[in-house]
């Protein structure tokens, strides 16, 4: 993972973020997950919101494409383009295939409130929001999901489960978060007080949204 100076932009926005940070990271869905035991009928439906949600992510991916300042930036968001666009989009298939997932519900199910949320979020930054805007929102998505992941003390039997985890606590992926934390500490720099203000309401209400997802299918 590229170097992150302690106390940098990202760790300020993160820090400002708890208990909810930890409240993902630590997420009762996550450590049943690592032991195997989430019914099918839950993993069900938080895969099928999940494969919406990924559908607004890219997009606001492809809003940091078009709103990067520099060619290099551009180039190492189009490569985690290519990783949604891929492993992850066959993950759910077979994942939606093993399940017995309707082509409806692959397509256009019914939304739960929570992710309707985080949809308005990401549409909103996609619209309106500055380049450290999206990449703060691509930031909470994309790091709170690793470090659940490296949590993981081990492999569950079901490739459902396990490929879910494989996909998050791998050394690319990693990598991908620390240069997504670090473009965001380089854009930070460049910000005024009152542009670094909407950039932690934003974090925080992402890590909202996340705590929230994970709710919508626990408990
Ligand atoms: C609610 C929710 N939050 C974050 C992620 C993480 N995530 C979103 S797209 C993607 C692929 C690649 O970079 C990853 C890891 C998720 N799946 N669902």
């Amino acid at each position: 993972m590229a170097a992150t100076p302690p106390d940098s932009f990202s760790d300020q926005l993160r820090e400002r973020s708890e208990p909810d940070w930890t409240a993902v990271v630590r997420h009762p869905f996550t450590d049943a997950l690592f032991d195997g035991s989430i019914p099918d009928e839950r993993m069900r439906s938080y895969l099928v919101q999940d494969y919406q949600f990924v559908d607004d992510f890219l997009a606001l991916l492809g809003a940091a494409v078009a709103g990067a300042d520099r060619y290099a930036s551009r180039l190492a968001l189009a490569g985690s383009i290519a990783v949604v666009t891929s492993e992850e989009n066959t993950y759910f298939q077979r994942s939606f295939d093993a399940l017995g997932v309707a082509e409806a519900d692959r397509v256009d199910p019914v939304l739960d409130p929570a992710t309707v949320a985080f949809r308005d979020l990401m549409r909103e930054t996609r619209d309106g929001g500055s380049y450290a805007e999206i990449l703060t929102v691509l930031t909470v998505a994309e790091w709170t999901y690793l470090d659940w992941a490296k949590r993981a003390p081990s492999k569950p039997g079901s490739f459902v489960h396990a490929e879910w985890i494989e996909l998050h606590a791998n050394p690319d992926f990693e990598e991908w978060v620390g240069w997504l934390r670090a473009e965001l500490d380089r854009v930070g720099a460049d910000l005024d007080e009152q542009e670094r203000a909407r950039c932690l309401r934003l974090f925080q209400r992402a890590t909202r949204c996340e705590v929230d997802f994970f709710d919508a299918h626990w408990g």
